[in-house]
């Protein structure tokens, strides 16, 4: 009996690696001439996933734009701060007096802010569809249908992001390693050499895709303009024994700290490959197809002039998931406006943007901390956290899980805002409730602005509230750059031993990244007589399966004579036509091997197990 056994199929075959295996099949027998039709099924388009748009956004007005009145009979919000919208403003402008009207419209020209560009930012949009639309578009998705499927909480946390921050730190990817060249079949013909003999060479391997690791990045924005990456196909082989070219390799740079996932399906993440997290870090993903073999390699005692050549083998392909989660020491939170991006630039040579309102950086910033004594930190500098943010308001949630990663938090607190006890309460609260993880991370506060008359007279009740709570807060003028050296001394002081132990982690043990490479040559390398049979007897069709009999079909070249004779030999020998006459296959039966559809006859000469697969309807080329 033949071996039978269930193989498992690729793990990451693609929608597009489906459409690719709907493709009409090779039909060397037709059953009737509708069957033609197969010849004629055109193959799904390969993707309908375009790279997005490019979108134009713009900082937002200046703070005292949208500067609430400071009542101090209620408390403030730190949502307060939340932007008025485009719509918010014009329907408030009919309450407003003439006067003031104009006086608005006036100030919107000086501050040259349009905010016609401004809707990205809303929060509580009415009009779903263009968001909708836009995210589709924007996240690059295969299909629209796919992204509509999002959880309607989803599609609220989309709300409100500019594209270009759902992009920073997510990207789904098409890789395709490239075939293999072709072999070709070839004699060598030369003067005063008689029978020359076959000299057809080999075709080249495809090129491979490789992840690196680029230092120089710190987002996955190159990944919505480009997002396939095709490696070369190999060169196809010629006559004189000459061999084709190896494909090119593609290299797909990413920042560090990337996660890769194969993609998921349905709304379950697929499972995490691999994670890149220092430069230097590289990993072959896909190895390219085996080049073709030509005549000349299959020349032997018995087949002095063999008319066969293979196929290229195809190059596998998959979908990736990138998640990036920065690589950083030391994560500077707070609430918008405090003071991060200038306590960034101050320590390091990182130069983030700065101004005088909230949400000036809308990305995460990094910088690197050198200590006197041969030591550097990287520092992220992130988005001002919201009362709420845990909830996915305002923008720090987005990148709150780039602190997952820091060993240690620089919480700085505006101390010119009118409660800055409030402030310092609230963005811990987010912090506790986006993860108590990060909440257990050790911090050190800052209380910033101490330049201002307004921040001096309120440190000292601050200082102590928090000392009463066993914290002791450091004051500082970040613009100043007081007391701006001491903070990230003890910041860098409370996770020195951290640092030190994740340095020996990586001399110890250097990251193996080849298991995806590894997983995809094994499946290679399938055995050939592994198959497994299924019937469907409606339509008296056998589908028989298997890694290394595809594979084999997939390489097999019907333009040449003695392809199928090679063919039809490893069936039998690998015991498919036994399997199947055991099964009971009758004449005129459909057996589909791969991606190739056959009419199985007995043979009239001789009876029993003498039976093979006809292919009777190929047309062979003409040999001289
Ligand atoms: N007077 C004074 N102003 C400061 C100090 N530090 C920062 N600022 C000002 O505060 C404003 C906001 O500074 P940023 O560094 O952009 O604040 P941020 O926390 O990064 O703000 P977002 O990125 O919007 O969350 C800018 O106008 C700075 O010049 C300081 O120590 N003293
Ligand atoms: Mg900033």
């Amino acid at each position: 009996m033949a071996s039978v056994c269930s193989l498992s199929p690729l793990c990451f075959l693609s929608p597009y690696a489906q459409a690719r295996s709907n493709r009409p099949r090779k039909q060397l027998t037709p059953k009737n001439p509708n069957t033609k039709n197969l010849n004629t099924i055109n193959a799904p388009p390969l993707s309908s996933v375009s790279g997005g748009q490019a979108t134009t956004f713009t900082r937002l007005p200046p703070k005292d734009d949208f500067f609430i009145p400071y009542d101090s009979s209620s408390e403030i919000k730190l949502s307060d701060l939340v932007v008025p919208t485009h719509k918010q403003k014009k329907l408030n402008k009919p309450k407003i007096e003439d006067d003031a009207e104009i006086d608005s419209d006036s100030d919107e020209e000086d501050s040259g802010f349009d905010y016609g560009k401004f809707e990205l930012y809303e929060v509580n949009s009415d009009d779903e569809c263009d968001d909708e639309e836009y995210v589709a578009d924007e996240l690059g998705f295969e299909n629209e249908g796919e992204e509509l499927e999002l959880e309607e909480d989803e599609r609220e946390k989309e709300k409100g992001v500019p594209a270009v921050m759902r992009c920073f730190d997510r990207a789904k990817i098409y890789v395709r390693s490239g075939d293999g060249g072709n072999g070709v079949v070839a004699f060598r013909r030369e003067k005063f050499v008689p029978l020359g003999g076959p000299s057809g060479g080999d075709g080249g391997r495809g090129g491979n895709v490789y992840l690196e690791v680029d230092s120089s990045m710190n987002s996955l924005l190159p990944f919505r303009n480009s997002i396939h990456f095709r490696a070369g196909r190999g060169g196809h082989g010629q006559g004189s024994k000459m061999n084709g070219a190896k494909g090119e390799d593609v290299v797909v740079k990413v920042p560090p700290g990337t996660v890769v996932r194969a993609a998921g399906k349905d709304g379950v993440p697929g499972d995490v490959l691999m994670e890149l997290l220092y430069p230097g870090d590289r990993a072959l993903l896909l190895p390219g197809g085996r080049g073709g073999r030509g005549n000349a390699s299959f020349k032997s005692g018995t087949n002095k002039v063999p008319r066969i050549a293979e196929n290229g083998e195809e190059g596998p392909e998959m979908w990736l998931e990138l998640e990036l989660k920065l690589v950083a020491d030391i994560g500077i939170v707070g609430a918008p406006n405090a003071g991060k991006s200038t306590f960034l630039s101050v320590i390091s040579a990182a130069q983030p943007n700065i101004a005088n309102y909230p949400f000036t950086t809308l990305l995460p910033n990094l910088g690197v901390v050198s200590f006197d004594y041969d030591a550097s930190i990287v520092v992220a500098d992130l988005p001002g956290l919201l009362e709420g943010a845990h909830r996915g308001f305002g923008l720090g949630h987005e990148f709150l899980r780039h602190t997952e990663r820091c060993s240690a938090l620089v919480h700085i607190v505006d101390g010119s805002s009118q409660q800055p006890e409030y402030e310092y309460d609230a963005v811990r609260l987010e912090l506790e409730m986006f993860s108590p993880e990060i909440a257990e991370k050790p911090y050190v506060v800052a209380y910033n602005k101490m330049d201002l008359p307004d921040a001096y007279e309120k440190w000292e009740s601050f200082q102590k509230n928090l000392q009463l709570r066993g914290i002791d807060p450091f004051c500082i003028s970040a613009i100043n750059r007081q007391g701006t050296r001491e903070l990230i001394t003890a910041a860098y002081e409370l996770i020195r031993q951290t640092i030190e132990d994740k340095k020996d982690e990586i001399w110890r043990e250097p990251a193996h990244f080849g298991h995806v490479a590894e997983m995809v040559k094994k499946q290679r390398t399938a055995p050939i007589n592994e198959f497994e049979i299924s019937h469907d007897i409606s339509s008296n069709t056998w589908h028989v399966e298997g890694a290394g009999l595809q594979r084999f079909v997939q390489m097999t070249n019907w333009r040449y004579m003695d392809s199928d004779r090679r063919f039809q030999h490893v069936l039998e020998a690998c015991g498919v036509n036994k399997s199947l006459i055991k099964r009971g296959v009758k004449e005129g039966d459909t057996v589909i091997i791969g991606e190739m559809e056959m009419v199985w006859h007995d043979s009239p000469n001789n009876s029993g197990p003498n039976r093979k697969i006809s292919t009777d309807s190929v047309k062979w080329a003409d040999w001289k």
